[in-house]
């Protein structure tokens, strides 16, 4: 059973002028898949009508049953009269998590990624970095099906960096999805089971880095080098 099932013929900010046409994909139960194109390519727009924030599109997204979701943003949202405990707080109210396993879960993740002296501070007083860490240790906390994460690598030092990709590799593990947009393709090849390739708002090319090669016809090819050869193309 698939945890996400995306179909989108179009989707676009207004009314007969779509920005993203046909694109096709899925998100099984402890994958990694990569959206990777140039800027204005399409990949925010294909996350947000994902998520059901534009107003404009037709297809079909489907979530499996009970899965639930946790989308971090590019750019970090919060309240901003609340501590991040509160925030914490307010998560697990939401989620209906029991205090002792939210306190449980939020003190590994505050440890490991540094934040656990910083709990009681605003998050508009916290660096980029920090509110980038603050918003992956909330969507951690919650345990979701599946993780939509736009562009989770700038950032973040290369030692969050590392925690990070720990902490997801575990999700995956547990039988989490993640679908995360990034432009960080070493990165990306290293820990993505499969990519998304978008380009002038259409699927170039999607699968495995083996499947992509042959789609570039560049056998021996890196994700940098596939990417560029794509993203190069006159059309
Ligand atoms: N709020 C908006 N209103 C109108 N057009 C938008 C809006 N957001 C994005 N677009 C347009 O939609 C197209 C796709 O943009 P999108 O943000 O999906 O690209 P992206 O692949 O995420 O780019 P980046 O790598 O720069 O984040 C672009 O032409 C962009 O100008």
């Amino acid at each position: 059973m698939n945890l996400l099932d995306v179909k989108i013929d179009q989707a676009g900010y207004e009314s007969g002028k779509p920005v993203i046409n046909d694109i096709k994909f899925d998100l099984n139960p402890g994958e990694m898949v990569g959206v990777i194109g140039p800027n204005g390519a399409g990949k925010s727009t294909t996350i947000k009508t994902i998520l059901g924030l534009i107003e404009n599109w037709k297809g079909r997204v489907a979530f499996s049953e009970k899965s639930r979701y946790s989308y971090i943003p590019e750019r970090p949202i919060f309240y901003d009269e609340l501590t991040f405990k509160e925030h914490i707080d307010f998560i697990g109210a939401v989620e209906g998590i029991e205090d002792s396993i939210l306190e449980a879960r939020a003190a590994e993740y505050l440890k490991t990624f540094q934040m656990d002296g910083h709990i009681h501070e605003m998050m508009t007083t916290y660096s980029k970095g920090m509110q980038q860490k603050a918003l992956l240790i909330l969507a951690l906390i919650t345990k979701p099906e599946v993780y939509i994460i736009d562009e989770p690598f700038i950032g973040l030092d290369p030692d969050a960096m590392k925690i990070l990709l720990s902490f997801l590799e575990k999700e995956q593990l547990r039988g989490a999805g993640i679908l995360m947009s990034t432009h960080v393709l070493d990165t990306a090849e290293r820990v993505c089971d499969r990519f998304i390739m978008i380009k002038n708002g259409q699927l170039k090319a999607d699968g495995t880095l083996t499947e992509i090669r042959k789609q570039c016809s560049m056998p021996k090819a890196t994700l940098y080098e596939c990417y560029h050869s794509i993203a190069g193309e006159q059309k």
